[in-house]
Formats: structure tokens, C-alpha cells, sequence
């Protein structure tokens, strides 16, 4: 029986990247995939398409939105089916680059097949092979939740995994849940034509956001279609070929008429049958493993990154995670994961981005006093201007010494702009810092250093005016 260092379970964006981490200072390394394709949900089922389609929808869009203004006119069908055949032209571009015989190649053991544990040093492929291990790294991902909902069982409906095999734009499609990953792909319907009613059983939307950046983004959104929130469904039934959804809204039952339905209403970890219980890994109330700081669950040689643990569910914090477990586990080092530096942003149309703490976060912590907040709008900014862009803003929110805690915004490709940002906080620059350094005119990111600048100038003419004023005059 072959062991090995490190046996990696999943193949997904934490799992790929601990594999090749692993390998590469030398450890023998096993990784296991249950599907027939390596990538994981963000490039099945997740980021990958997803962001294809709002790419797409995106153009869709521009083109409705500006044709008449240039006198010109925009007519036709649109055809789903050229678009989805695109987003999946996209995945198999990226299954080029990521094949199975690149991990054979980096001397990485690629396994095949539905892996669980027997012991806590073994785990069996398929009910056939067995392999050992020194140390485990749990990568299994998340699935989507199907909510118990009267009635769901016996109707036709998507969810992420599925959406793709649309061919033709629904004229009515009811949505449930609002979070991200229906706000994106229900954006990108409503720009492909169709009605599009989002209902989310949460009081707040988008609860876990800054309330100002969530309430821009949802009157934006608005614009494009419908958000219920404090809206149960609480039947579903197929009538003909209508789809009648039956939800109770600020406790009154409502019911719409869909053609199609689109659920996302969270995830659930793939923690069931990979033997967790039988070998006392402890999982939490809701299913996640439980891990520590250094991502080892209960049993110690056994870590799990990525969705499979619930507390950051991104690609890019998978894969934080998964360099912090190949120092741990392979390096035998201490090292604890952070997620204050980790940002992230929803690709909606205008996109929000966020890291670090919110306003309200920062001052449950620090109190009020001790928490400043620095706004700028975008239409102070020349280049938001000149593209139109300038219903956005950012907050940044800093300790009285002007240490960054958070910031927040929300604008059109707002994910590359405040990347400056993420720079800053993550190297323990000072807000300040943001104006020393020289953006392009007219750049999108200029909208840093007038949050750099707005620091100073508050500093100047509160704090320091009085000291500035006696200096300006003794130097003339
Ligand atoms: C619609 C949508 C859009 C998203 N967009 C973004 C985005 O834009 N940016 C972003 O950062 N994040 C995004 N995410 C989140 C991102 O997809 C996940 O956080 C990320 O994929 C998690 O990586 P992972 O390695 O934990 O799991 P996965 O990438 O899902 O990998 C898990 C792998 O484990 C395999 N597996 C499961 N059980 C077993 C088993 N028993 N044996 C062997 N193999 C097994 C699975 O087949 C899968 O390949 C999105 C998610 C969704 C749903
Ligand atoms: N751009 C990105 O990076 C991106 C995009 C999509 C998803 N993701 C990741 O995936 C995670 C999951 O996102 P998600 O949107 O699938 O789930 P979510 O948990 O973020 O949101 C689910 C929403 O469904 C609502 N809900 C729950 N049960 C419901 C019910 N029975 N009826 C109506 N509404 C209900 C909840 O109130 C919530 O607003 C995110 O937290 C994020 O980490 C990231």
C-alpha cells in the first residue's frame, strides 16, 4: 500500500494549491478528485462562469443602454445558447491550462475517485484502493443548500451548478435567496431580457455589508429588477409549465407566477460520507469542520481548508489557506491564518468590494471615538466622470492614528481600484500613506489618494491647524 507525506482530499482552489505547495519543497504528495475534472466549483460552477456571464451580460447591457443615444438601434432575439456555449468555451480554456498531467508532472499522485476515511492515517478511493498518510488536508468544498420548501422536490429548478444548461432566457425568472451569488447571475438575466424577482427571507439585504454600500447597491439593482426582502417562500408547484411561487411577505402570503426558478440560498459543506464522525473529526452545528487558527481540525495531523470550514468562503482565501497548511504541515511550522487583509468583492453591476472591518464592526470594537471614516464620492474624481461611472463611493475606516481597519466601496470595477488599498493595510501602511504615492491622471484609482488626501486635510485643519498656521507664518 503506497503512503504517502501529505494525501490532499479535493481538488479545488485549496486543494490544487496545497498539492503544488506541497510537491514543490518535496513532500510526497497523493491528491484526490471525485469528479472526472480537477478545478473544484470556482471554475465549474462558480467564479469562473459566472464572471464570464456577467462579462457577458455586462455587453448585453451596454449595448441596450447606450444604442439610442448614439441614434443607433439595437434589435433582435438574443441567443442564450451562443452564450452559454461561451462561458463553457471559457471553462474548457482553463481545463487546458490546469490538466491532469500538469500535477503528474510537478510529481503530484492524482487519484480518481469518491475519497473517505477508514482510520485517521488512511483513506479508501472508491471503496477500492487504499492509501496512507502522515498528514491530511480536508479540501471538499461546499455544495448548494436546497431549502425545504414545500413543494421543491416536484418542480423543476436551478441552482449555480445548473443555470448553464438554459437555453432560452426565461421571460419570468423568480429567484431565492439574494445574496451574492443569485444578485450576480440575476443581474445577468434580468440584462438578458428577463423579468427578474429576487425574494430573500433576511430582514436586511446583504446584512453581513456596510449599510450604506448594501443600500446603494440595491437601489442600483433596482433599477434592473425586483428585491423582496423579509419575503419566506414557502411553496413551490409547477402548473403546466408555470412555475407558481408562493412566499409570505411581511407576514402576508404573495404569490408569483415564474417560468423559471433559480435557488441559492447558501451552502452546505461537504462534510457527509468522507468517514469525519467514524475517525472524530468534530464539525460544528451546521456541518462545517471545525478548525484553529492554524487550520488543524480536531485531530491535529488532519487540516481543512476552503468552503469545507464555512468561515471565508472564497477562492482566494482557499488558497491563502492552503500556503498556510503547506507551512504547517509540510514545513512544520506555526503559522495562523488572518482574514483582515483578505478582501473580496460581488461582481454585481456596480461591483462592492470590501476588507477588513465596517464602520459598525470597528466601533463595536474600538468605540466610537476611537474610529474615523473616510468617504469619497466618486464624482469627485475626474476619471469616474469622464466614463460616467460616478455614482460610487468608498469608505475607509481607521483608527485614530489613521491605521487602516476596513474599507468598503462600491462602483464599477471597484476591484481593481482599491487595490492599492489592500497594499496599504496589508504591509501596515498608514491611511496617509495613500497620497504619498503617484497615481495616473486620470486614473479610477485616484479616488486612493483623495482618501489619502481627505486624511491630511482633516488633520491639517482640526488637529494641526493651529501649529500649521504659526509655522506657515514664522517660514514667511
Ligand atoms: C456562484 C458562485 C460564484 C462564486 N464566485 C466567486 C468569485 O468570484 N470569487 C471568489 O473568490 N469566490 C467565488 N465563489 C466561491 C468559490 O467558488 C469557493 O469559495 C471556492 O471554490 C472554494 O474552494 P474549495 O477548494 O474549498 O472547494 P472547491 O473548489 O469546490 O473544491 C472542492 C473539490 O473537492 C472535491 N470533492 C468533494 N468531496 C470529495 C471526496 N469525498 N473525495 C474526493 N474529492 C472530493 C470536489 O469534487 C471539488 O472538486 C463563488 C461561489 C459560487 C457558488
Ligand atoms: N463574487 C464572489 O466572490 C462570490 C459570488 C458568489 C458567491 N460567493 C461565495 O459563496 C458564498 C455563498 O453565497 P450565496 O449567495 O450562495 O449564499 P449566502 O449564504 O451568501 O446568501 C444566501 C441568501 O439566501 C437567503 N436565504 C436563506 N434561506 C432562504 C430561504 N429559504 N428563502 C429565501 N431566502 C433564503 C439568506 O437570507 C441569504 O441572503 C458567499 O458567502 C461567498 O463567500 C462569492
Amino acid at each position: 500500500m503506497r503512503s504517502y507525506d501529505l494525501i490532499v482530499i479535493g481538488a479545488g482552489a485549496g486543494g490544487l494549491t496545497v498539492a503544488k505547495g506541497a510537491a514543490a519543497f518535496g513532500a510526497t504528495v497523493a491528491l484526490v478528485e471525485k469528479k472526472s475534472h480537477i478545478g473544484g466549483d470556482c471554475l465549474h460552477y462558480g467564479c469562473i462562469p459566472s464572471k464570464t456571464l456577467v462579462e457577458l451580460a455586462k455587453k448585453v447591457h451596454d449595448i441596450h443602454a447606450n444604442a439610442k443615444g448614439f441614434g443607433l438601434e439595437a434589435e433582435g432575439q438574443l441567443n442564450l445558447s451562443i452564450i452559454m456555449e461561451h462561458v463553457q468555451d471559457v471553462i474548457t480554456h482553463f481545463h487546458t491550462i490546469e490538466e491532469d498531467s500538469n500535477l503528474i508532472d510537478l510529481g503530484i499522485d492524482l487519484y480518481k475517485g469518491h475519497a473517505s476515511f477508514v482510520t485517521e492515517h488512511q483513506i479508501e478511493i472508491d471503496r477500492k484502493q487504499r492509501i496512507n498518510g502522515k498528514r491530511f488536508v480536508i479540501a471538499t468544498g461546499s455544495s448548494p443548500i436546497i431549502p425545504d420548501i414545500k413543494g421543491i422536490e416536484n418542480t423543476p429548478h436551478y441552482t449555480n451548478e445548473t443555470i448553464y444548461q438554459l437555453d432560452k432566457v426565461p421571460n419570468r425568472l423568480v429567484v431565492i435567496g439574494g445574496g451574492p451569488t443569485n444578485l450576480e447571475l440575476g443581474q445577468c438575466f434580468a440584462r438578458f431580457g428577463s423579468d427578474v424577482t429576487i425574494l430573500d427571507e433576511a430582514k436586511t439585504f446583504l446584512a453581513q455589508q456596510d449599510e450604506e454600500i448594501a443600500l446603494a447597491l440595491r437601489d442600483r439593482l433596482t433599477e434592473e429588477m425586483s428585491i423582496h426582502t423579509n419575503s419566506l417562500v414557502v411553496e413551490i408547484e409547477e402548473l403546466d409549465v408555470e412555475k407558481k411561487v408562493k412566499f409570505l411577505k411581511d407576514g402576508n402570503l404573495e404569490t408569483i407566477v415564474a417560468d423559471e426558478v433559480l435557488v441559492g440560498v447558501g451552502r452546505q459543506a461537504n462534510t457527509s460520507n468522507i468517514g469525519l464522525n467514524e475517525i472524530g473529526v468534530q464539525l460544528d452545528n451546521v456541518h462545517n469542520v471545525l478548525v484553529n487558527p492554524y487550520l488543524q481540525t480536531s485531530k491535529p495531523h488532519i487540516y481543512a481548508i476552503g468552503d469545507v470550514h464555512g468561515k471565508f468562503c472564497f477562492s482566494h482565501a482557499a488558497g491563502v489557506e492552503g500556503k498556510v497548511v503547506v507551512q504547517n504541515a509540510v514545513l512544520g511550522l506555526k503559522k495562523k491564518i488572518r482574514y483582515d487583509n483578505i478582501p473580496y468583492t460581488f461582481y454585481t453591476d456596480p461591483e462592492i468590494f470590501h476588507i477588513g472591518m465596517t464602520e459598525k464592526e470597528a466601533i463595536k470594537k474600538y468605540g466610537k471615538h476611537n474610529v474615523g471614516v473616510l468617504n469619497v464620492q466618486a464624482a469627485e474624481i475626474d476619471r469616474f466622470i469622464t466614463s460616467g461611472d460616478e455614482k460610487g463611493f468608498v469608505k475607509v475606516i481607521i483608527s485614530k492614528r489613521g491605521k487602516i481597519l476596513g474599507a468598503q466601496a462600491i462602483g464599477k470595477h471597484a476591484d481593481d481600484w482599491m487595490q492599492a488599498l489592500v497594499f496599504a493595510k496589508t504591509k501596515k501602511y498608514r491611511v496617509g500613506a495613500l497620497s504619498t504615492v503617484v497615481y495616473p491622471y486620470p486614473s479610477n484609482t485616484g479616488i486612493l489618494q483623495a482618501v489619502g488626501d481627505t486624511y491630511w486635510r482633516q488633520k491639517f485643519h482640526t488637529k494641526w491647524s493651529k501649529w500649521m498656521k504659526r509655522y506657515t507664518q514664522i517660514f514667511r
